[in-house]
């Protein structure tokens, strides 16, 4: 994996002509940027400019950069942009190893090796052959950590990921979270209503108006 900076560079989102919201942010390797804000704000709008699947509705301003690449225009799939949400969205009708084989790169050699040993990195040895259906919440949501982590993106985009969780789960699995991804030198936006989750991330914070 290549570390990289995501700079966001004089983002605008706007919708109707009106301004939804602007930014202007250099994330570097292995850090976390929280933005915050009201419903509506604008936040799960930005990240989706940013992965590259942004409603035609809107209209988006500036440019967007990962390292010296900038991604602003490229297709979703070519862009290397990782995503946790709320919901783990692992896919039903695969195993859990199959989940992370998924989205792994082409080229990568070993890959049960690296599948078990990630699965027991995290606690989980043993259950690749599992249904995801039968794994308990705070499993779900390592899984789809791992399946962002074996996918090598160059950037992650966090919305909300542990807000299904209760309260002593949402501490153990962001402190992994959290960890793995500056461990992987991942730049990282986080989007929360949470002020433990903000401050956990370590990074600056960006409050939305
Ligand atoms: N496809 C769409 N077409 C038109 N308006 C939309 C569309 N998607 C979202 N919106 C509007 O754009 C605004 C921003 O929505 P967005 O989901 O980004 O907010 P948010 O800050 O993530 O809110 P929340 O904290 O509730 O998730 C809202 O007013 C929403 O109603």
């Amino acid at each position: 994996m290549t570390s990289h900076t995501l700079i966001l560079d004089e983002v605008r989102l706007a919708l109707g002509g009106r301004t939804l919201m602007e930014i202007d942010a250099v994330i570097g390797p292995g850090e976390v940027l929280t933005v915050m804000g009201p419903s509506g704000a604008g936040k799960s709008t930005l990240l989706a400019m940013i992965a590259g699947f942004l409603d035609p509705a809107f209209e988006a301003r500036g440019r967007v950069w990962l390292g010296a690449r900038e991604i602003t225009a490229l297709p979703a799939e070519t862009r290397g942009i990782g995503l946790l949400f709320q919901d783990p969205l692992l896919f039903p009708h695969l195993t859990v190893a199959g989940n992370l084989r998924f989205g792994m790169p082409r080229g990568v050699k070993h890959r049960t090796a690296c599948i078990e040993q990630a699965l027991d990195e995290v606690g989980l040895a043993g259950f690749g052959p599992r249904d995801p259906a039968t794994l308990s919440g705070g499993q779900q949501a390592r899984i789809a950590l791992l399946r962002l982590l074996l996918s090598e993106p160059a950037a992650a985009l966090l919305d909300e990921p542990f807000s299904r969780l209760d309260r002593q789960l949402r501490h153990e699995v962001r402190q992994l979270v959290f960890d793995r991804l500056r461990r992987a030198g991942l730049p990282s936006l986080l989007v929360t209503h949470d002020h433990e989750d903000a401050e956990n991330a370590g990074g600056p914070v960006i409050t939305l108006g």
